[in-house]
């Protein structure tokens, strides 16, 4: 299996394949990328780790070598939010930087699979998505924007508040990755019950956690550690699902059956290619329902952005 980071100087880059040295199975390969001239010195810092995993690292504009052979590339590359800035202003500078490495993509290795960490995510996949159809390579079934940040925050939040562990709390997230689009299913966690102004409060800091991070690193740049997280559950949890495993389910945003958006985040059972089944939400509380309601028109237009700046 082999795996690349482009955007792996970065924040979430460095600590992502940190993680991914020390988590992927023996024999996986790990390639590093970004424009930035440091990054064959993170891999070698990297290679120093004693795991079966080699890795190298390219720098400069050329993302090939990197991508040659990669049957899992996770885009990070990119800018962050600074205060008072939404996903949305990041549109400028990020939009081109995913559409040229995922150009990049459709060339080298077409069949891989592809996470897209860059925001604003709910647009960036849709570029994505875009620029794979014009080159002739688009598979809905593995392309996909990493919302896993959203699902591991909620379990953190829900189980400080109700006295459990952590690691025993799953609550799914659908919608999109930004504000109002973010929907945790609160009604969906067993065993734990909810008042209405739980509700409430925990579904409004769960939209508002990536702002609550980016002003505490007071321009600084936002969630770099828990995304590398996140980032890594995800990758690995493919990489389970692609070498075989059964029942491996995540969260992210995708090509769907365009019930709610063309793009939507949901359960999904992953298999060796990519996503074998988009999994309902399922029964949503009257809460839920209203929430989901109110944010269609916003994902809608988010993703309207992206396939027009592929297309214009
Ligand atoms: N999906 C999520 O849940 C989530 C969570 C946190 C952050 N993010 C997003 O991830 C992105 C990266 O965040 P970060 O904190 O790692 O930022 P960062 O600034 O620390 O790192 C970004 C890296 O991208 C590199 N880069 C820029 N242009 C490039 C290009 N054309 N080719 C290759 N590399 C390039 C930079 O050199 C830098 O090393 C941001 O857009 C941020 O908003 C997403
Ligand atoms: O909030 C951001 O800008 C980064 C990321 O999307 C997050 O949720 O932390």
């Amino acid at each position: 299996m082999k795996v690349a980071v482009l955007g792996a100087a970065g924040g979430i880059g460095q600590a992502l394949a940190l993680l991914l040295k020390t988590q992927l199975p023996s024999g996986s390969e790990l390639t590093l990328y970004d424009i930035a001239p440091v990054t064959p010195g993170v891999a070698v810092d990297l290679s120093h780790i004693p795991t079966d995993v080699k890795i190298t690292g390219f720098a400069g504009e050329d993302a090939t070598p990197a991508l040659e052979g990669a049957d899992i590339v996770l885009i990070s590359a990119g800018v962050a939010r600074k205060p008072g800035m939404d996903r949305s202003d990041l549109f400028n500078v990020n939009a081109g930087i995913v559409k040229n490495l995922v150009q990049q993509i459709a060339k080298t290795c077409p069949t891989a699979c592809i996470g897209v960490i860059t925001n604003p995510v709910n647009t960036t996949v849709a570029i994505a998505a875009e620029v794979l159809k014009k080159a002739g390579v688009y598979n809905k079934d593995k392309l996909f924007g990493v919302s896993t940040l959203d699902i591991i925050r909620s379990n953190t939040f829900v189980a400080e508040l109700k006295g459990k562990s952590a690691t025993d709390v799953n609550v799914p997230v659908i919608g999109g990755h930004s504000g109002v689009t973010i929907l945790p299913l609160l009604s969906h966690v067993p065993g734990v019950s909810f008042t209405d102004d739980e509700v409430s409060a925990l579904t409004t800091r769960i939209q508002n956690a990536g702002t609550e991070v980016v002003e505490a690193k007071a321009g600084g740049g936002s969630a770099t550690l828990s995304m590398g997280l996140a980032a890594a559950r995800f990758c690995l949890s493919l990489v389970r699902a692609m070498e075989g495993e059964a029942g491996v389910v995540e969260c992210a945003y995708v090509e769907g059956d365009g019930e709610y958006a063309r793009f939507f985040a949901q359960p999904l059972l992953l298999g060796k290619n990519g996503i074998v089944e988009r999994q309902s939400p399922g029964v949503l509380s009257a809460f839920e329902k209203q929430a989901l309601e109110g944010l269609i028109d916003t994902l809608k237009k988010d993703i309207e952005l992206g396939v027009d700046f592929v297309n214009r």
